[in-house]
């Protein structure tokens, strides 16, 4: 994969973004990442300072470079690749940027599955949302955008857990269980997170080791949630839902799974009906696909009605107990006042009606 990674950072605000910043900008890991703030003044750079690139890159001692954002993010991105192309910034592999307290991450992430410039030469690495252990629990109440930033979120980071009482960071981080089984979950007390934690938790690592599978698709946290969810549901009473607000529960996260190989074709027909007359409730969607046309699995992901290229992977997952090939189709979604029958039947009516190419 010759495209460069994006990690976007997203978190309510004052939920310590900036703070978490300060720590990886100092972190040896972070030698080739160009980070894209929206202003110098905000990280206080002057302790990590190499030298001034120009006036909105400066290169930072850990080696990677800081670039403040005039105007808008696409811009930026552009600007910076540019310059990397006509070698005036030090060559960077990877790419974190930061989005302000109250952003919707979903445009960002569409400009990187659509700007014909920025699609083919970078790709989405993963959302990672802070969430903070004080504040946290009031604004997924009170703020819809809030539910929205961890709901799409590859990690969830928990931020001031210092300052929270103990049955506050768990019922914090059982309201994030729901909505989003997926997402493993880190403590940063005064942003100390280990650049590891949060960086290559996409599909294709820059190394170029085999994609990791289980690690981007998490199908198997998102089914054992599901599992839990239906069953409270059956039973109707006392599930771990009860106190939670109506935001979060408008947010559900499944996944579909099909054994036999699928058409192609008609699967696409379908999430694009879906995207059609759904799409702004299609928070994220991730999946592995056995199509019959195609020998090698194929990988999709999406944010509300805008699909990324699939990816062809260049070998099956193999289950790690057996070892054998998982051929299956899984296909991860999170919705937002669609349930899963509703995307089922969708999908499923399309698959058996429309023919084989
Ligand atoms: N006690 C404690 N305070 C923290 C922690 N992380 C951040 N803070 C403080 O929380 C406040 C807000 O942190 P910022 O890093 O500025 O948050 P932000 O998300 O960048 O804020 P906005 O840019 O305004 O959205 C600051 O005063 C930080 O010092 C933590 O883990 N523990």
């Amino acid at each position: 994969m010759s495209t460069l990674p994006v990690t976007v950072l997203t978190g309510f605000l004052g939920s310590g973004k900036t703070t978490l910043l300060n720590h990886l900008l100092s972190h040896p890991n972070m030698a080739r990442t160009a980070v894209l703030v929206n202003e110098f003044g905000e990280v206080g750079l002057d302790h990590l300072l190499v030298r001034h690139v120009d006036e909105d890159i400066v290169l930072l001692n850990a080696g990677c470079l800081c670039c403040s954002v005039r105007g808008d993010m696409v811009t930026a991105l552009r600007d910076l690749f540019l310059k990397r192309v006509r070698q005036e910034i030090d060559e960077f592999e990877r790419v974190l940027i930061e989005t302000t307290g109250l952003a919707d991450p979903a445009p960002i992430l569409h400009t990187l599955m659509s700007d014909p410039l920025i699609a083919n030469h970078f790709r989405l690495d993963g959302v990672v949302t802070l969430v903070d252990a004080v504040n946290g629990l009031d604004s997924l109440n009170r703020h819809p955008e809030s539910v929205k930033q961890a709901a799409v979120a590859d990690r969830l980071v928990l931020s001031k857990a210092d300052l929270a009482s103990a049955e506050t960071v768990t019922a914090l981080e059982q309201r994030l269980d729901a909505l989003n089984p997926g997402a493993p979950r880190l403590q940063a007390a005064w942003g100390r997170v280990d650049p590891s934690g949060i960086l290559d938790c996409g599909l294709f690592r820059a190394e170029g080791k085999h994609p990791d599978v289980a690690g981007w698709l998490r199908d198997e946290a998102v089914t054992d949630h599901d599992h839990g969810h239906d069953h409270d549901h059956d039973h109707g009473h006392d599930h771990h839902h009860h106190d939670v607000n109506r935001h979060d529960d408008r947010i559900a996260a499944f996944c579909l799974t099909f054994e036999e190989p699928l058409n192609w074709n008609a699967l696409i027909t379908g999430l694009e009906l879906l995207a059609a007359s759904r799409g702004a409730d299609l928070l994220r969607m991730k999946g592995i696909v056995n199509a019959r046309d195609s020998d090698a699995p194929l990988a999709l992901h999406g944010v509300q009605h805008m699909f990324h290229p699939p990816s062809r992977l260049p070998a099956w997952p193999r289950d790690p107990e057996t070892g054998e090939e998982d051929r299956r189709t899984r296909l991860v979604f999170i919705t937002r006042d669609v349930g899963r029958e509703a995307v089922r039947r969708v999908l499923t009516a399309v698959l058996e009606t429309e023919p084989d190419p």
